[in-house]
């Protein structure tokens, strides 16, 4: 089964349960959260952690990461936009962090 973007209505759903994701600015269908930690080891920890449930899932993350900060760019690009996977993976990135 393709995987398909999410409906506006949808969207605004999912966003709403998600309230540190916000949309990327611009023309991009993707949501995006920045992280701060106390230092490189515990931002590349957490990177760690993500990269292993990213792999697991097979949806891969857009990021960055500068000595403590990481910012996580979430979109799928099979679909062209927002999916269900992306939603699903920033609840599991959420729940690493809180
Ligand atoms: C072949 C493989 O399943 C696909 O390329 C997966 C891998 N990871 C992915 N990650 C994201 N973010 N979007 C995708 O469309 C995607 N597709």
């Amino acid at each position: 089964m393709p995987i398909k973007r999410l409906t506006a209505d949808e969207r605004a759903a999912a966003l709403a349960d998600l309230p540190e994701w916000e949309s990327v600015e611009g023309k991009r269908d993707a949501i995006v959260r920045h992280f701060a930690f106390a230092d490189f080891a515990e931002a590349f920890a957490f990177m760690t952690h993500v990269a292993m449930l990213a792999e697991k899932a097979d949806h891969h993350p857009e990021w960055s990461n500068v000595y403590n900060r990481v910012d996580i760019v979430l979109t799928t690009h099979d679909a062209g936009g927002l999916s269900t996977r992306d939603v699903a993976l920033a609840h599991a990135i959420d729940a690493i962090v809180e």
